[in-house]
């Protein structure tokens, strides 16, 4: 490439990446091809994702419905059928402006940079070139790799899904595949699936309904579940289930891939999840099924639907919950207290929705563990809403919400965040509302005002929806803040002192939960099974960490903690009678090393294996 100006290079590697597909004619004969769809025939004997993936047949988005159906392509594609012209307009975009989207006037506050945008871009490429380097990749630099392919980034590619499309990945429903979706399951290629992902892009992180783009959540969890707990990357499966958008600028946009139409309600909407589910577990029974940023309205009800029979959890109510309750923990070993003195806490959570709700519900459960009463557990929470303080005046109360609600005679309905923190005290602050900067220097100075180390928790992602920054935290109570962040978020210098803080994300919990109830064959997602995940993590704190004020464990070793919160959780389906995986079970009964071991060796590990070439025809 001597010689040739940067510029040049890039448009030979994108080039590079179309060739073969007809649009690569088109630009390349810009102004004198005009490409004419449909006179003529080729015939192409594959199907399916060989189809897609070999440049000379590949059309992308562009393959029309029947070519769908003939090719065993139904599933594959987002529904829109695109034209070569918008494909190529697509392409253009980043080949003459290399546009990655990002409003400039934001790029400070979204914590993401074009530096960033890039490098999830040549990330993205690798995968689709090779995935054994990929995953190696992301497990030997885990701290620096998670913030691409996950949030932060992962939010910039979800909101410029439709822009950044180049390659399919994963299975896409939709409400016109009605009646059609457990055949569909068999246009995916692999016979075994542990792992799906699913979402329907109608709270995808922060950053409210994203419709069809929400896929970009459900390939960036699964990519951790391949890194984090070593599912194997050919047996997971992202899935997004396109019930159309309430994003109305989104569905004006012609790139946009997704169904045009307002989202489903009612029972039309539970009859096409309820479709979803079956066809998936039917076609993979051993699968666990992530249910992974629904809106507030579906989560719960969902969740509610299938966890008794199914092997699914919801990540945000139960992941979520279950990560909060270990930074808690984490916190107060931080302090020099042990777990009992979470019956003491005080709680103020700011966010009723499925995060919130799911934190809440679960730290009370932890407050009466360690000895309260249910009545006294519940009345060390104040939950607040986007209407402020939820009290029982209020009559739309959901059941989740309703224990909480505050009935005593000195909190008044709607009240704000600084004047609940000004008269609570509170000792732990969460923060899961999905807006940006609500804790304001006023509500932090209170904070650092009632304690001497207040636990700050700005939960929502990604970066822009921070409640605060680690900074802004810092800088308000005199660097005494134990402060937990959603996204990741640096150190802060502050008297000429380093202060440390840590990444509250759930991504701590589920790829390890997911890998033990699958390994277990549990069944079913239990409480006493997330209790088990959330306990693991304190426990793997190096005791130098903790010094430095840490409450999770590092990152970098995300395969242990995985392997731990997995052989937790395998111990516990044991006590509740609901491990059926012999081999689990005689390992178990060896003791927790081999256990652990076992684990370790049923994770797969990104290497290159000698490949071995079987003709069609002989078994296995
Ligand atoms: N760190 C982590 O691991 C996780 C973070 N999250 C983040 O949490 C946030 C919320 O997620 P969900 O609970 O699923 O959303 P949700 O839509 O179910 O709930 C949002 C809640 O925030 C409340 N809210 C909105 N504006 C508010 C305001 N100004 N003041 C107080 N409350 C306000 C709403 O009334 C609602 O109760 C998102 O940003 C998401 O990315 C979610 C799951 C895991
Ligand atoms: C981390 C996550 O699941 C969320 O922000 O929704
Ligand atoms: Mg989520």
């Amino acid at each position: 490439m001597r010689g040739l100006a940067a510029s040049e290079v890039l448009r030979r590697s994108l080039l590079s990446q179309v060739w073969g597909a007809e649009s690569w004619v088109a630009v390349r004969c810009a102004g004198t091809y005009k490409p004419c769809e449909n006179d003529t025939v080729s015939i192409v004997r594959k199907r399916g994702l060989d189809v897609l993936h070999d440049p000379i047949y590949n059309k992308g988005t562009a393959f029309p419905y029947s070519e769908r159906e003939r090719l065993g392509l139904r599933g594959l594609l987002p529904v829109k059928s695109l034209s070569m012209r918008m494909q190529v307009e697509r392409w253009l975009d980043e080949f003459k402006y290399g546009r990655d989207y990002i409003d400039p006037a934001n790029v400070k506050d979204e914590g993401i940079t074009h530096e960033d945008c890039r490098r999830w871009k040549v990330l993205q490429e690798l995968q689709d070139r090779n995935e054994q380097m990929f995953y190696h990749i992301l497990l030997d630099s885990f701290e620096e790799m998670a913030p691409i392919i996950y949030t932060p980034t992962v939010g910039w590619a979800c909101l410029n899904y439709h822009k950044l499309f180049r390659r399919p990945r994963g299975m896409y429903f939709s409400k016109l595949d009605r009646g059609e979706m457990a055949a569909m399951t068999y246009n995916w290629p692999s016979h075994e699936v542990d792992a799906i992902v699913v979402t329907d892009g109608s709270r995808i992180l922060g950053l409210g309904d994203q419709g069809l783009n929400g896929l970009g959540i459900s390939i960036g969890k699964l990519d951790l579940y391949v890194a984090a707990a070593g599912f194997h990357p050919r047996k997971v499966l992202p899935c997004v289930v396109d019930v159309g958008t309430d994003n109305v600028p989104l569905r004006a946009d012609p790139l946009y891939m997704g169904i045009d139409s307002p989202r489903l309600k009612g029972d039309e909407y539970y009859d096409i999840m309820d479709e979803f589910v079956k066809a998936v577990m039917g076609r993979w029974p051993n699968a666990v099924l992530q249910f992974e940023d629904f809106s507030l309205q579906h989560a719960h009800p969902l969740l509610g639907r299938y966890r008794n029979h199914h092997l699914v959890f919801n990540d945000d109510i139960q992941g979520t919950a279950a990560t909060a309750c270990a930074g808690v923990y984490g916190a107060l070993a931080v302090q020099g207290k042990l777990p009992p003195a979470i019956a003491e806490q005080r709680f103020v959570i700011v966010g009723a929705g499925s995060a919130g709700m799911g934190v809440t519900t679960m730290l009370s459960l932890c407050l009466i563990k360690h000895g309260q009463r249910e009545q006294e557990a519940r009345s060390q929470f104040w939950v607040l809403d986007a209407k402020g303080l939820i009290t029982s005046e209020r009559t739309d109360l959901t059941a989740v919400v309703q224990p909480f609600a505050r009935q005593d005679e000195e909190s008044s309905e709607g009240e704000t965040l600084l004047e609940v923190v000004k008269r609570v005290k509170p000792t732990v602050l969460v923060g899961l509302s999905g807006v940006g900067k609500l804790f304001t220097q006023e509500v932090l100075k209170a904070m650092g005002e009632a304690q001497e180390q207040p636990i700050i928790m700005a939960m929502s992602n990604p970066i822009s929806r921070l409640e605060c920054t680690h900074a802004s935290a810092q800088a308000a109570t005199g660097g005494r803040a134990i402060y937990m962040a959603g996204s990741p978020q640096g150190a802060v210098e502050q008297n000429g002192k380093t202060i440390c803080c840590s990444q509250a994300n759930n991504m701590y919990i589920f790829p390890g939960l997911a890998l033990g109830a699958h390994l277990a064959k549990s069944g079913v997602v239990s409480d006493l099974m997330l209790t088990a995940a959330s306990e693991a993590l304190p426990k793997l704190i190096p005791e130098a960490d903790r010094k430095l004020g840490k409450v999770y464990p590092p990152l970098a070793n995300i395969r242990a903690i995985s392997r731990r919160v997995a052989a937790d959780v395998i111990k516990t389906a044991h006590s509740e009678g609901k491990l059926h995986s012999k081999s689990a079970l005689r390992e178990l009964l060896r003791g927790d090393d081999a256990l652990l071991d076992w684990v370790e060796s049923m994770m797969y590990k990104p290497q290159y294996d000698s490949l071995i070439h079987l003709p069609v025809g002989i078994m296995e």
